[in-house]
């Protein structure tokens, strides 16, 4: 079983390829789990698999977070896709990928960076006040494309100086928070010149932070966006792992479409080997 190991601003995937060599879809979750440990396998934060068309894109992506749960869409995960997708002769240099929360296009810029038009906002609660121990702390709640993929923003001032560990059991109290129906990628920012953010994403399904969230950049983008707290146009948002772009400009009053730009990595080339998987041939 040939794989790719790819990052997109140090959020790092697995990749196979399910046209070239199928596998039943149910074994991917588990899959996901063992090769996604970082000790006793490959390791990365998630599992994408490369499958046939169904809804008229150029392919489908279907995500699998490190625990094996469904992600409905990964911004990194699909930039790093559309890098596969061409390189690998499926697509062109404007592709349309068929993912969980509905289709998304991507486009190559060049060698690596690729720039993804994301799932539109289907849900946005500027005002989303959450109590955790006793402080309240004002969030958003945003949701891409439908099924949504759920994320809350919540600015911290002096992000980067914070304790790392506070902020990891903040960001999973809010993750598990009572409120939200089907959790959420919790994103942390600061905003520190205009159009300029720093972000920290603690991320459903992986349970920890990554070093960049793509659909969480665009969420908080676009909720400042419409707070009047960024333009919209080109914001910065440097994460952990690299730097991100985000473009959510508005058009009397609402916001449009939505774009991630970014690099990506292409780690390793290679075969499974894994002994402790019964499937790797
Ligand atoms: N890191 C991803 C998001 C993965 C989503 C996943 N953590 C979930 O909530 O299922 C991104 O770049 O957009």
């Amino acid at each position: 079983m040939n794989f790719w190991k790819m990052n997109g601003a140090g959020n790092d995937f697995i990749m196979l390829d399910n046209i070239a060599s199928p596998l039943p879809t149910t074994d991917y979750p588990a899959l996901a789990r063992l090769l996604c440990e970082r000790h006793l396998s490959i390791g990365a934060d998630g599992l994408m698999v490369i499958d046939h068309p169904t809804e008229g894109g150029d392919y489908k992506m279907r995500f699998y977070n490190s625990d094996g749960s469904i992600g409905e869409m990964c911004g990194n995960g699909a930039r790093c896709i559309c890098r596969y997708g061409y390189e690998t002769a499926l697509a062109g240099q404007t592709q349309r990928v068929e993912t969980t929360a509905g289709m998304i296009t991507g486009h190559r810029i060049d060698a690596r960076n690729y720039c993804i038009q994301l799932n539109s906002v289907t849900t946005m609660e500027l005002d989303f006040p959450m109590d955790v121990d006793g402080t309240t702390y004002q969030a958003c709640y945003i949701e891409l494309g439908n099924p949504g993929l759920p994320h809350v923003a919540v600015e911290v001032p002096n992000l980067k100086d914070q304790d790392e560990n506070w902020l990891r059991e903040l960001g999973r109290k809010l993750r598990w928070h009572q409120s939200l129906r089907k959790g959420a990628n919790v994103n942390f920012y600061e905003i520190l010149a205009p159009d300029h953010l720093y972000e920290r994403t603690f991320e459903r399904g992986v349970e920890d932070f990554t070093y960049a969230c793509g659909t969480g950049t665009g969420s908080v983008v676009s909720a400042l966006t419409l707070q009047g707290k960024v333009s919209g146009n080109h914001v910065t948002v440097d994460m952990v792992g690299g730097r991100l772009f985000i473009d959510a400009p508005m058009v009397d009053g609402t916001l449009t479409q939505l774009h991630l730009t970014g690099p990506t990595n292409i780690v390793a080339k290679g075969q499974v080997t894994d002994e402790d998987l019964c499937l790797a041939k």
